[in-house]
């Protein structure tokens, strides 16, 4: 496999290990915060603002109570209602004591409507305003809560407590109960709103949003225009069991991906909405995917490149132990085969003769059986010593074989190549070698080979010619240099 496949299949690997489990562990910890906020969160938050809502409204059911009961109230009634200060300034303490909004008392005889301040106006049957006292009139049970506006106070939103009063033989004298601004609740909502993040907002049956500590729920606005919630709303109503409307539900629009809890709010008749957007709930996972992700490409790509540079020193280091001699530290054969290309092309620039000049010691066995295979093996490295100090960088030595060594020269013609041959033969003649307390003289016989070669062509003519040559120097007594046949 070459090394670009290999570093291919590494990436590969890393990469597809490191997205699939980045991916998988982000999809488990997306599902479990999804699980978290739609079993848990919501529902939690949905029950807190109803537990809250309903310990708002236990006070002012007890103070409506306690009016409905009061005996100077029924009294005045029953008297024909002499003297109002008296009556608003009741209704005027019960007011500031309890912290309400309002207070006020209806009577049946008159259908005078008071409040702390006398008479704010007389309630109609005709008037759809009133038709609460109404309904109030004809109940069968002691109280009802009625969320409504409140005409004393420019029409803000009230829930009131409208209590029925009855006189000493339980006959019925009018209504009374106080009013509750939903400061409080809108209060409430708004803390879930900032704290958690939470969508709060109520729908009443018509879809209309009655109160909202949302940014993308407004008052007023009815959610049946947003086809989506539409839906669910409508399969909430539908649904409705003994009286327990709601559920978790999610659902998706341009921007944001919801899970909402709904809930029915009996006392006040709306829909209690509780959301949250779980791409914002789960934007911090997504952060840790992108950085895991970052991460996961750092790593590999410095596994990667540790790979590379790993490789490239092996193969290198290969290469040269495949190329190289190690008794001589010239290149061998097989260096000569892939280096003579390049050499070759270089040369074919030149438009010039290439010279192959082949070197054969002279009667090596006898100097093995003399100085032993070590021996032999020290004088080769002489000899190759000798061959690098005549001749160029340019020029290309290898060892050949055994004891043959072979020197190509570029741009070199015949009289060039002999005149170098004939030096490298004199230096080797000229030199003693000591081993081991012994001088030893050798001599080599050079073959001359001189030609046009060009890349991708066959050398063996020109290296034949040097080849015959040398054996022609070897025929002809040894140490001396013969010129191949010219081309
Ligand atoms: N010490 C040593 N000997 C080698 C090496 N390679 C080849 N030889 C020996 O070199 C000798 C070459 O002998 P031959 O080819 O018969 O030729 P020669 O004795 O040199 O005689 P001529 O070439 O005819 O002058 C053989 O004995 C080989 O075993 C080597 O790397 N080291």
């Amino acid at each position: 496999m070459s090394r670009h496949k290999l570093i291919f299949l590494i990436i590969a690997i890393l990469a597809s290990g490191f997205i699939a489990t980045s991916v998988v562990s982000y999809q488990v910890s997306r599902m479990s915060i999804h699980n978290a906020i739609v079993d848990s969160t919501l529902p939690l938050s949905s029950d807190n603002i109803y537990s809250e809502i309903q310990k708002d409204l236990i006070r002012p059911i007890f103070v409506s109570s306690k009016m409905a009961s009061d005996t100077f109230l029924r009294d005045w009634m029953l008297d024909g209602e002499q003297n109002i200060d008296k009556i608003s300034r009741y209704l005027q303490e019960v007011q500031d004591q309890y912290g309400a909004f309002i207070s006020f008392l209806v009577s049946g005889r008159t259908s005078n409507y008071y409040y702390g301040k006398g008479v704010l106006k007389q309630v109609r049957p005709n008037e759809e305003r009133d038709a609460w006292y109404y309904r109030v009139r004809d109940m069968q049970v002691p109280y009802e809560i009625n969320v409504d506006r409140d005409m004393a106070h420019a029409d803000a939103l009230t829930i009131f407590i409208n209590y029925r009063v009855l006189d000493y033989d339980n006959q019925y004298l009018g209504a009374v109960g106080v009013g509750l601004t939903v400061d409080s609740v809108q209060k409430l909502i708004s803390h879930y709103q900032d704290r958690f993040r939470r969508d709060v907002y109520f729908v009443d049956s018509s879809g209309l949003i009655r109160l909202s500590g949302s940014k993308h729920q407004v008052v007023g606005q009815n959610i049946n225009q947003q086809p989506a919630l539409a839906g669910i709303f409508q399969q909430v109503l539908n649904t409705a069991k003994d009286d327990i409307h709601g559920g978790s539900f999610q659902y998706e629009d341009a921007e944001t991906k919801q899970l909402i809890n709904i809930r029915y709010i009996p006392e006040l008749q709306w829909y209690l909405f509780v959301g949250q957007d779980e791409l914002e709930a789960t934007s911090d996972i997504r952060q840790a995917l992108q950085l895991n992700l970052l991460l996961c490409l750092v790593v590999t790509a410095i596994v990667v490149a540790l790979t590379h540079v790993a490789l490239r020193r092996y193969q290198d280091k290969l290469e040269t132990m495949a190329t190289t001699d190690t008794l001589t530290g010239l290149p061998n054969r097989r260096a000569f085969d892939v280096v003579i290309d390049v050499f070759l092309n270089e040369n074919e620039r030149a438009r010039s003769t290439l010279a192959f000049i082949l070197l054969d010691v002279d009667h090596f066995k006898s100097i093995n059986d003399r100085l032993g295979h070590l021996g032999g093996d020290y004088v080769l490295t002489v000899v190759a010593r000798i061959i690098k100090g005549n001749t160029r960088a340019a020029d290309f030595i290898c060892r050949w074989g055994g004891e043959e060594f072979l020197i190509a020269i570029k741009d070199c013609d015949e009289h060039n190549a002999l005149l170098l041959a004939e030096k490298i033969r004199s230096a080797i003649e000229n030199e003693l070698i000591a081993y081991q307390g012994s001088q030893v003289a050798i001599t080599a016989s050079l073959g001359v080979g001189v030609g046009v070669a060009r890349a991708g062509e066959k050398l063996e003519p020109v290296l034949e010619r040097a080849d015959k040559a040398m054996y022609a120097a070897k025929a002809a007594g040894r140490n001396q240099v013969q010129l191949g046949d010219s081309a």
